[in-house]
């Protein structure tokens, strides 16, 4: 949790007066987005992705990858024909491959997918590829990807800073042997989907053996296992009958794809949760029948809490009862989730006890300390345990809601102030990183 400025804006969150009726459009999926993006880059022929998430996130990772050389030729549209996704509001990037070059400087800002997406992306370059970014990004583990790497042939200098984290050189070489490694991605998920996003490209594959702890965040590694055998790549995977903990990418080309992202189901959360902290009806467009992102979790965490919902030919249909209940649950492989349903316990009935986000601590921000220490000065009795955070709902106040540059901080006290007047979000801006629409759409949804 880093020190906020005392001088960011204040946002004075919204107070719902009523049931909100609402039907929110809820921009594409960052993880989607961002995994499509490298695979794409990596493709031996040209491909399009439509209805990209336009955010801080995105657009880094799409920066980063053109300063290596990939063309990425943004479209927009008005006629589905052309670059329409489903409701023909059509923005398309085209992504044209043509080798991956250095020297070149990645800004990673906060972008946990870059910061680890791309240095494998970067082995296969054919010069130096600098990376830093945002102070934050220092204290976010990186070692998993670095050191699998050495281990698989890379040239990486991370002296600049403290050992196995940013700033760092990948100092490619046009190729990667690749092979076997191990590693511990108990504080990630997001390292063995680095290197199994960019394992097609190294000269044997790769076999990734997770040795360790818990490993959080499993939809986040089917997403990647699915999006790379949608364009073409062989992949062994644990649940496909192979060894517990162990995934395997063949070695070989990549094909480029029309893809159209999903909404981002867990930017859909504080809508849904206005809701059911209103007592009111909330319509996501778009909705996928079968997804790998975890906030589709979300239909039966909220529905335990007192909502309900039914996929409809419009979208999901979220209802709130005008209860909220408390929860009991493990969080483990939904981590993203931890702020919106912290908040929406903060307003229950009865205690919640989530559990299983111990890694939440090297989020964007030290998540369970930020919500704990926002949620008390408002009133509220959070306390951190080993694992997650205990909540026991208690009548809240107004107050300043500190977000310490974590979008879901914002996001997260944006839900509460519906319930409680005179909630204050510090720099709700930073739902830029992966929602810069948000401040409109909270609005719009409630009419205003
Ligand atoms: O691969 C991804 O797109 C993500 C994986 C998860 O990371 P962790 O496993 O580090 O929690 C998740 O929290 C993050 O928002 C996105
Ligand atoms: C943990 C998150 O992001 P990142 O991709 O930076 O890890 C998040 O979006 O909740």
């Amino acid at each position: 949790m880093t020190e906020t400025p005392a001088h960011t804006a204040l946002w004075p969150a919204p107070h719902a007066s009523g049931a909100v009726t609402a039907t929110v459009h809820v921009p594409g999926s960052k993880s989607v987005t961002n995994r499509a993006l490298v695979l794409a880059a990596l493709a031996a022929e040209p491909g399009w992705l439509r209805r990209p998430l336009r955010s801080r996130d995105t657009l880094l990772m799409a920066g980063a990858l053109r300063a290596m050389g990939v063309g990425i030729e943004e479209t927009v549209s008005s006629s589905s024909s052309v670059a329409g996704g489903q409701d023909g509001t059509g923005e398309a990037w085209r992504v044209i491959p043509s080798g991956l070059h250095g020297p070149a400087t990645v800004d990673v800002g906060n972008a946990g997918t870059v910061m680890r997406f791309l240095p494998p992306v970067a082995a296969l370059a054919d010069g130096p590829i600098h990376f830093d970014g945002d102070p934050r990004s220092y204290e976010r583990p990186l070692h998993g990807v670095i050191d699998a790497l050495r281990v698989l042939g890379a040239r990486i200098d991370d002296t600049r800073g403290t050992p196995g984290a940013l700033p760092l050189t990948v100092h490619g070489c046009g190729a990667l042997e690749g092979g076997r490694v191990e590693i511990d991605a108990s504080s990630s998920s997001q390292f063995v989907s680095a290197l199994l996003l960019s394992g097609p490209g190294f000269n044997q594959g790769v076999e990734v053996r997770h040795v360790g702890g818990a490993l959080p965040s499993m939809p986040h590694i089917r997403m990647t296992v699915d999006m790379l055998r949608s364009v073409g790549a062989q992949v062994d995977t644990p649940e496909a009958g192979g060894e517990p903990n162990v995934w395997r990418v063949t070695p070989g080309a990549l094909l480029g794809r029309d893809l159209t992202v999903e909404p981002d189901l867990s930017n859909a959360q504080p809508f849904l949760a206005a809701a059911l902290v209103t007592g009111g009806t909330v319509t996501i467009p778009d909705w996928p029948a079968h997804t790998t992102q975890p906030g589709d979790a979300l239909r039966e965490i909220f529905t335990e809490m007192g909502g309900s919902c039914e996929l409809t030919e419009q979208g999901l249909v979220f209802t709130g009862s005008g209860s909220i209940h408390g929860i009991d649950v493990d969080l483990s492989e939904v981590g993203e989730l931890t702020p919106g349903i912290a908040a929406v316990a903060a307003l229950a009935d009865a205690p919640s006890t989530l559990r299983g986000v111990a890694h939440l601590r090297l989020h964007e921000t030290d998540r369970l300390a930020a919500l704990t220490k926002e949620i008390n000065e408002l009133g509220g009795d959070v306390t951190e345990t080993s694992d997650g955070l205990h909540i026991k709902p208690r009548r809240l106040h107004g107050g300043i809601f500190h977000t310490y540059d974590d979008h879901r901080m914002a996001t997260a006290g944006a839900v509460i102030g519906l319930a409680v007047d005179g909630v204050q979000i510090e720099n709700v801006a930073t739902t830029a990183k992966t929602l810069p629409d948000f401040p409109d759409l909270w609005t719009g949804m409630l009419g205003n």
